[in-house]
């Protein structure tokens, strides 16, 4: 089990224009993943997905909030002493092109990580080339066909299940797969995501999706938790199918609809929702950090700030006062 409570990040911004500027990536975000289990992040592009990700993989800080991994709180450990939990949660990025280092085949690559694994338990040679070779075939890929190419005689796909194939070369508890099929060919994406689900089932590995795309989420399906993050904010977590058929907060709803219709082409009862662009995000936070875009917001939105909590008739969380049902589409920039 890997839980965050009160995960916060705030970032400073540098450079000329925005420089001492603040960014609130992460507002206190809380999280449980099951062993075993599987979850997705979604929202917007900047919304804090990937710098979460990024927290539960170890590989950025947080300023406040506590990470459990097994039971073990993080933050009373020295870093040498986090790396072994760390290892444990692999990340799998959006472009395998980068991830791999282009002068090395994948027998090189898979070669790395396993000698320090077998450095650790003293194991032999013959076993590193067994296990590269069990690695490959358990991401479908045939170790006599792929073991001596170098990156770029591969397809993105195959380079995607090289990439996750190193990853459990050091039989991880956790594998969080950021944008991971975004990069490579609409055709090679399910193959992706199917071995992905396919790996949790046999291996019982927990998967993380970060996405902005509501059909990977739903691809996943089934028993999966969505969060659904907005600003830094988790603002509605749930059974991915509850929250896909019936989300309650304007922001998810928005998400879900996020289809541009032209101005006065709406159909009745629905409600534009403002582009995130069109904000001034120099304007202070109070309330409700969805109340500039909604067109359901009153005054008490915008002077109290609603948490994520579940409500009579409601069965997910929702950080909204007013869940509800309701048509909601993204309007078009130029429409704003
Ligand atoms: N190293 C950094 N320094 C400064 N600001 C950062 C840094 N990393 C992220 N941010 C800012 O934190 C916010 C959240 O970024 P993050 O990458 O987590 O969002 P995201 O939802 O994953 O977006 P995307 O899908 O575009 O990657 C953004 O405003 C981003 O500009």
């Amino acid at each position: 089990m890997i839980t965050g409570n009160g995960i916060t990040k705030t970032f400073r911004q540098r450079g000329s224009v925005l420089a001492g500027r603040e960014v609130h990536a992460l507002r206190g975000v809380d999280f449980a993943i099951a062993k075993g289990g599987s979850a997705s992040f979604i929202g917007e592009s900047g919304c804090g997905k990937t710098t979460l990700g990024r927290i539960i993989a170890g590989l950025e800080t947080y300023d406040a909030g506590e990470i459990s991994i097994g039971g073990t709180p993080m933050s009373g450990l020295k870093p040498k002493q986090r790396q072994p939990h760390f290892r444990k949660i692999q990340m799998i990025h959006q472009d395998p092109y980068s991830a791999l280092n282009p002068t090395r085949t994948v027998h090189q690559t898979l070669q790395a990580p396993l000698a320090l694994r077998a450095k650790q338990t003293g194991r032999s040679r013959q076993w590193m080339d067994e296990r590269a070779a069990e690695v490959l075939s358990l991401v479908g890929l045939d170790p006599d066909t792929v073991l001596s190419r170098y990156p770029h005689q591969l397809s993105g796909g195959m380079r995607q299940r090289v990439v996750i194939a190193r990853a459990l070369t050091v039989d991880p508890e956790m594998l969080v797969a950021d944008e991971a099929v975004s990069m490579i060919d609409v055709s090679l994406r399910l193959g992706i995501l199917a071995l992905l689900k396919d790996l949790r089932e046999r291996l019982g590995v927990s998967v993380l999706f970060i996405t902005h795309d509501v059909a990977t989420a739903r691809y996943i399906g089934g028993d999966s938790e969505l969060y659904v993050i907005y600003r830094g904010q988790v603002v509605e977590r749930g059974p991915v199918d509850t929250v896909i058929a019936d989300p309650v907060h304007p922001y998810t709803q928005s998400l879900l609809s996020a289809i541009p219709v032209l101005h006065g082409l709406e159909l009745p009862g629905e409600q534009p929702v403002v582009p995130l662009a069109s904000l001034d995000e120099s304007q202070p936070d109070t309330g409700c950090l969805f109340t500039r875009r909604c067109p359901f917001h009153t005054d008490r939105c915008a002077g109290e700030r609603p948490l994520l909590r579940v409500t009579e008739d409601v069965p997910q969380e929702h950080a909204c006062f007013y869940p509800e049902r309701r048509s909601v589409v993204a309007r078009p920039m130029s429409e704003v």
